[in-house]
């Protein structure tokens, strides 16, 4: 373990269920997550994928259902501060997730100052130097940046608190194609080099089988399959529903990961 890794942690979700005024918008869906792993949610538009990432991190109501983390030496209730600093979520527009009238640098620091972080300038530093943006960047507004920097710096924020556990909502869908696959490539970087754990919603299931090692079909708020990205890749899938979602993602082929720069 490098002086950036800290001992990985997974999260077993159980028999969530999720309701706004009535509305089921997730039934009951349960997943394990184990340490250090990639996991995939895919699913047609509407079928509770993001809701089930806002059901963690506190910002969907959940009705009933566990969330636990697992592999720690401690246990951290959901909604608790501790909890939060270990599990950090990225969405999907950096644009809407950025406040426009601050800088890169006081958008770093809110979250080292919610949680009472004394070292902020170094942590700022390092954080803008992980995503590959470096010092240069910090007292910029995010419309002085590209879409791909603003959500290099969505992930700098997430990250800053050095969480275990990143849900990823649709990280890179509102970026061009070749901006895509850099972010990408940066998410892989750190969680290789951070040692974490992904859950990453995402209606590409190229990105998801790319990304993930693992992952969960969802239709209308349930759970259809769990299975590993090689074998949606093959088309060793047990449900009509999963085919039907590859059929419908046109194109689909599991993207191998980019070649390292020589
Ligand atoms: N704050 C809310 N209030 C009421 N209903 C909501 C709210 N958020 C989500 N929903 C509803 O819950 C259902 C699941 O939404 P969710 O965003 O989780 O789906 P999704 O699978 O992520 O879809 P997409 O791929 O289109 O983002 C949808 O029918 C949606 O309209």
């Amino acid at each position: 373990m490098t002086s950036t890794q800290t001992q990985a942690l997974g999260l077993d979700v159980s028999r969530l269920r999720v309701t706004y005024d009535g509305f089921v918008a997730v039934a009951d869906t349960s997943f394990r997550v184990a340490p250090g792993e990639s996991f995939g949610i895919v699913g047609e538009s509407g079928s509770g994928k993001s809701t089930v990432l806002r059901a963690i991190c506190g910002l969907a109501p959940k009705e009933s259902g566990t969330m636990q983390l697992v592999g720690g030496d401690e246990n951290h209730a959901p909604g608790s501060k501790a909890f939060r600093r270990r599990v950090q979520m990225v969405f999907q527009d950096p644009y809407g997730s950025l406040h426009p009238r601050q800088t890169v640098d006081r958008l770093l620091a809110e979250p080292l100052a919610i949680h009472g972080i004394r070292d902020a300038e170094t942590r700022i530093e390092r954080a803008l130097d992980e995503v590959g943006l470096g010092t240069g960047f910090r007292f910029r507004y995010p419309h002085q940046l590209s879409g791909g920097q603003r959500q290099r710096i969505a992930i700098a924020r997430a990250l800053i608190l050095e969480p275990q556990v990143l849900l990823l909502d649709e990280p890179t869908s509102a970026l061009d194609a070749s901006v895509q696959a850099e972010v990408l490539n940066l998410l892989e970087d750190l969680r290789r080099r951070r040692n974490l754990t992904f859950i990453m919603v995402s209606h590409d299931l190229a990105v998801v089988t790319h990304l993930c090692e693992r992952l969960m079909v969802m239709q209308r708020g349930r759970t259809v399959e769990l299975l590993a990205s090689s074998d949606l890749a093959a088309r060793r899938v047990a449900e009509p529903y999963t085919l039907s979602l590859m059929q419908a993602s046109s194109g689909f082929r599991r993207k191998e990961p980019a070649a390292p720069p020589p």
